[in-house]
């Protein structure tokens, strides 16, 4: 079966990510390619790593050009994406959407006011294959959702990471989800081609800087919708990202307060079990450790746990590339899933090196 896909927001990072992961998939056919300022101008003028279609002129980003394909890919910034897919809803257009932005990801209205700021545009089917749910010891009900959906709210990439990392142990019952403790270093991708043209080089490389500090991050929501989807009351995290002088990927550090009496080799038993069958989601050997490396140009993430007994806490790390597992790899996995096609499909298990 192949199946057609126009990608809206060609010009940026995740878009542009989205269009190499689709390339390499046996199925997609490239549809549509648009862009917002930058319509009219050429693909290979923003994305010269894509030489297979650099001379694809980009489209402006409307229902016109969006609609009557197979798949519609929404790479747009919050609040656009919304209002676009309401449009081609109102159309009665048929096609699967998949939102790589925020706007469909939270459930509570009220959270994403309170982060966002805005109206809350509603609620897809969340797409991470992966997400434990409450009972379960490896992820299989949100494979069930994803399957056939016609909408898919892509997670945020830090999300994906911080909640990889955490769930076995919240799951399992483990630890203490009210002492949440997540440290991330981040690529400055993650931020967006469009967001940051006032960064100077020479104030970004060579240092490395917090932002978002102080529970004002908006995937602290997300993070904690996920956690009680596993199986949390009640979430509470400290979440501090810091950009480092790289171009991809993310290692984030959570840990946890070991739940009084827990057997600590009961703590990599619950994450081994629960990632045991999983295709993308790796946990190392003991003694090895994520990096951010590892994982570049790869849909995978890499997971290690150990137990801090002085401390009293669990540390996980995990390590992906933003664009691939922490979008454009991660949304291709969950359309597989909603097109009825192998999950895998097409998708890179092996990254680049060095
Ligand atoms: N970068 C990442 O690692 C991740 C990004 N995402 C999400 O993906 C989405 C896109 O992010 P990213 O690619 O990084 O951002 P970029 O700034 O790199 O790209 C933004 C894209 O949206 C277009 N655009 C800008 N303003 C508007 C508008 N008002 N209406 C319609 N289109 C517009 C731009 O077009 P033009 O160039 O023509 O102006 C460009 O194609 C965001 O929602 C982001 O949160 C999700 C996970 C990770
Ligand atoms: C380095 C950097 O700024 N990263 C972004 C990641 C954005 C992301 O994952 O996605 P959404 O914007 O789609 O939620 C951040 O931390 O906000």
């Amino acid at each position: 079966m192949t199946f057609s896909v126009a990608i809206a927001g060609a010009s940026g990072y995740a878009g542009g990510e989205m269009l190499r992961v689709l390339l390499a998939h046996p199925d997609a056919r490239i549809g549509a390619l648009t862009a917002h300022s930058n319509a009219g101008t050429t693909l290979g003028a923003h994305q010269p790593h894509l030489r297979s279609l650099a001379d694809r002129v980009l489209a402006p980003t409307s229902t016109e050009n969006l609609a009557g394909h197979d798949v519609v890919v929404l790479a747009l910034p919050h609040g656009a994406s919304g209002a676009i897919a309401a449009e081609l809803e109102a159309l009665g257009d048929q096609a699967v959407v998949v939102d790589l932005g925020a706007d469909h990801r939270l459930v509570d209205p009220a959270a994403w006011e309170a982060f966002y700021g805005n109206e809350h545009a509603g609620t897809w089917p969340y797409g991470l294959p992966e997400l434990l749910h409450a009972g379960e010891t490896a992820p299989r009900a949100q494979r069930a959702a994803l399957a056939g959906t016609r909408r898919i709210a892509v997670p945020g990439c830090n999300v994906t990471a911080v909640t990889l990392g955490l769930q076995p142990g919240i799951a399992a019952g483990l630890v203490e989800p009210l002492d949440l403790v997540a440290v991330l270093a981040n690529g400055y991708s993650g931020a967006g081609r469009s967001l940051k043209t006032h960064l100077l080089a020479s104030e970004a490389l060579g240092s490395v800087q917090p932002y978002a500090v102080g529970g004002s991050h908006r995937h602290i929501p997300e993070i904690a919708q996920n956690l009680r989807s596993a199986g949390a009351d009640a979430v509470s995290i400290s979440f501090t990202p810091t950009l480092v002088p790289m171009a991809r990927g993310i290692l984030a550090t959570a840990t946890a307060r070991l739940v009084p009496g827990t057997d600590p080799a009961a703590v990599r038993a619950a994450w081994e079990q629960t990632y045991a069958d999983e295709p993308f989601v790796h946990l190392l050997p003991e003694g090895q450790w994520p990096t951010t490396a590892s994982t570049l140009g790869a849909n995978t993430a890499l997971v290690q746990v150990a137990v801090d007994e002085a401390a009293g806490r669990v540390v996980t790390v995990t390590a992906i590339d933003n664009l691939v597992k922490g979008t454009a790899g991660g949304a291709l996995q969950s359309l597989n899933l909603a097109l009825g096609l192998p999950e895998a499909l097409g998708l890179p298990l092996d990254g680049v090196a060095p």
